[in-house]
């Protein structure tokens, strides 16, 4: 299975939502779209999903346009119907006319994936009286049990608290690698990014700004949009001639200096304390406060054209 988009661009009256995206997304393996509010992530994989068009280009599983039956998609607020069973809304899609999946290998698939996201006791119970976390665990079963070539995720923990997301997150990682999936997820959370990427694709203004190994791009950003992007604090930037150096606090080391630097504001990241200075900020160890003065060295320095 191939699934590549090929120079696609989608308009919407003056924006420009993609523009010219190409991307090749492996087989058995997670890509994460990420990027700013408005970047184009939604729309992108509202056309992998076949819900739309583009104006330009092609979005194609082996050579072939996408249709809407090659892939399921889950989103933040999957929609279940209350007065039916867990189970019975995790078999709905198999139970559709087109799915033509006999009943016994509907009871099956839906007991495998009930089990693999560890909701196999919630079978019979009623959706509407399940928290916000089995909820969403029931919206994921009922994307992974069709038998597709893609599985697309928009933002499926955007609801729920991180120690929630946590544990699904570590789930559908452990069954996509259990069953060789291929999943598309987008997400606004450098934390689940980092959790589930094989390869993380950074989109800006509807741009592939890069598209790597997630290591590569914290390592290797080919822009100072990317290497910001992925800090964990906003960046230390310099302007010098037509070259700009920048430098990311949490690899800058911070060591108290009588002759050094006076400390301007200190925050709290815990663990580690973020702290500025007229020239920049680094993260310490030691705890410390306005007025100290340190001396700041970058381990590592990021060179870009201005
Ligand atoms: N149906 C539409 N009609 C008009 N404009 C649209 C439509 N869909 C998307 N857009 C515009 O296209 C751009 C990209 O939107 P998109 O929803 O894909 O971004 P996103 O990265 O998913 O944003 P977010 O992270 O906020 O969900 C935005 O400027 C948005 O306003």
């Amino acid at each position: 299975m191939s699934l590549r988009i090929d120079g696609v661009t989608r308009t919407f009256g003056q924006v420009r939502a993609l523009d010219e995206v190409s991307l090749n997304v492996p087989t058995g393996s997670i890509t994460v779209v990420v990027g700013p509010s408005g970047s184009g992530k939604t729309t992108l994989l509202r056309l992998l999903a076949g819900l739309d068009a583009p104006d330009a280009g092609e979005v194609s599983i082996d050579g072939q346009p996408v249709t809407l039956g090659a892939t399921a998609l889950c989103f933040q607020d999957a929609p279940l119907y209350p007065h039916l069973t867990v189970a019975e809304n995790v078999a709905f899609p198999l139970r559709l006319r087109a799915s033509r999946t006999p009943r016994p290998q509907v009871e099956t698939r839906v007991g495998r994936v009930l089990e693999m996201l560890h909701i196999d006791h919630l079978a019979s119970r009623r959706v509407a009286g399940l928290s916000g976390g089995q909820r969403q665990r029931v919206g994921i079963a009922r994307a992974l049990v069709r038998e597709v070539q893609v599985y697309l995720f928009d933002e499926p923990m955007a609801h729920l608290d991180e120690q929630l997301a946590r544990g699904i997150v570590a789930d559908l990682r452990r069954i996509q690698r259990e069953l060789g999936l291929t999943f598309v997820y987008i997400t606004h959370s450098r934390e689940e990014a980092f959790a589930l990427a094989d390869q993380m694709v950074i989109l800006h203004e509807g741009r592939v700004v890069q598209a790597d190994a997630p290591q590569q791009l914290v390592e290797a950003p080919d822009s100072l949009f990317v290497a910001g992007f992925l800090g964990r604090a906003e960046l230390n930037v310099e302007k010098q001639g037509d070259r700009v150096t920048a430098t990311r606090p949490e690899e800058v080391t911070v060591t108290p200096d009588p002759a050094g630097i006076a400390v301007q504001e200190v925050v709290y990241l815990g663990p580690g304390w973020l702290v500025r200075t007229a020239r920049g900020a680094g993260v310490s160890d030691v705890p410390l406060s306005p007025g100290d003065t340190v001396r700041l060295e970058p381990r590592r320095v990021f060179t870009f054209p201005a």
